[in-house]
């Protein structure tokens, strides 16, 4: 659906982006990482196709997004981090706009989502709040049912409840078959709705990482509580290096992906209570961060 090349583009100062390559495909939520000033807007202006490339090249289902950015206007939706609105509109003029360029004139669904997002879309844009001004972005992105979303920092201006709201619908439209690129420094959000993730530092991809795959190596701390205090003992004795004696009769074990043989551990013991703390995904990504050198 969405192929980046050894996209590069060098600004003055050795800023820019370096030999950027990943794929989306068709359906996928494809999460977009990174610090501050590491590409990531350059990267998406590339894909809209409002840039061009000193070298390497996107395509959007086959198109190359330089040459062909009037027509990707109907195919693309995207929601800038902050949206520049034209002067004295109010929301409803402002869709109606935008409908013109995407070719599209589904009233019916646009209705559906200023419903769902709950704003008035009579409101001249002037005295709109952020979140209210994210949300026309949001219907603008949505309403003519693109196959591909762009969304730059989408939930940044949104109270907890409309998060929820937002990514309820992602996650409708990735079941619907819509494919994602969501830049986010939100953790969870990537959490909850990307099934991958390109983490991007200094112009560079460092890493592309199946967000399963990084569940699975997310460890687990099980703080297991035994009725005796000598099973306390042999169990930790057991586990080696992993296991450490919190209290008399509590044993904290670091557990990477193989509960089965960590369950049968413990089977032999009668066991009073069991907690389970899991690392945090974010600490997960932030070791990615911290690399300088590039990984993949
Ligand atoms: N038009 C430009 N001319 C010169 N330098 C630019 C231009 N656009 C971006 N840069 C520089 O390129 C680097 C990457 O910027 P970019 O906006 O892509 O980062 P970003 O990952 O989107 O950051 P943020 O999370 O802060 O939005 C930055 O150092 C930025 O200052």
């Amino acid at each position: 659906m969405l192929t980046v090349e050894r996209l590069t583009k060098r600004f003055a100062g050795g800023k820019g982006i370096e030999d950027v390559s990943f794929q989306v495909e068709k359906g996928e939520v494809f999460g977009f990482l990174g610090p501050n000033g590491a590409g990531k807007s350059t990267t998406i202006r590339h894909i809209l196709g409002f840039m061009k490339p000193d070298a390497g090249r996107v395509t959007v289902q086959g198109m190359d997004s330089w040459q062909h950015q009037g027509q990707l206007q109907r195919v693309l939706g995207y929601l800038p981090g902050e949206i520049a609105f034209p002067e004295g509109m109010n929301g409803k003029a402002f869709l109606d706009f935008m409908a013109e360029l995407q070719g599209c004139g589904n009233m019916a669904r646009r209705g559906e989502l200023i419903d769902r997002l709950q704003f008035d879309a009579r409101t001249p844009i002037r005295k709109m709040s952020k979140g209210m001004k994210q949300k026309v972005g949001i219907v603008a992105a949505f309403m003519h049912a693109p196959p591909l979303i762009i969304l730059d920092e989408p939930t940044s201006g949104l109270d907890p409840l409309m998060q929820k709201v937002f990514i309820d619908l992602v996650l409708e439209e990735k079941a619907r078959g819509t494919t994602f690129l969501m830049s986010s420094h939100s953790f969870a959000e990537i959490e909850r709705t990307c099934d991958r993730a390109a983490i991007i530092k200094q112009g560079r991809i460092v890493a592309v990482k199946d967000i399963h795959e990084l569940q699975s190596m997310q460890r687990k701390i099980f703080e297991v509580t035994f009725v005796n205090e000598a099973d306390a003992h042999a169990f930790a004795a057991a586990r080696g290096d992993e296991a450490e004696i919190r209290k008399g009769h509590t044993v904290r074990v670091a557990v990477q992906g193989d509960y089965n043989a960590f369950l049968a551990s413990i089977l032999p013991y009668p066991v009073r209570n069991i907690d389970v703390f899991a690392q945090n995904l974010e600490d997960i990504f932030m070791n990615y961060y911290d690399q300088s050198e590039v990984l993949a």
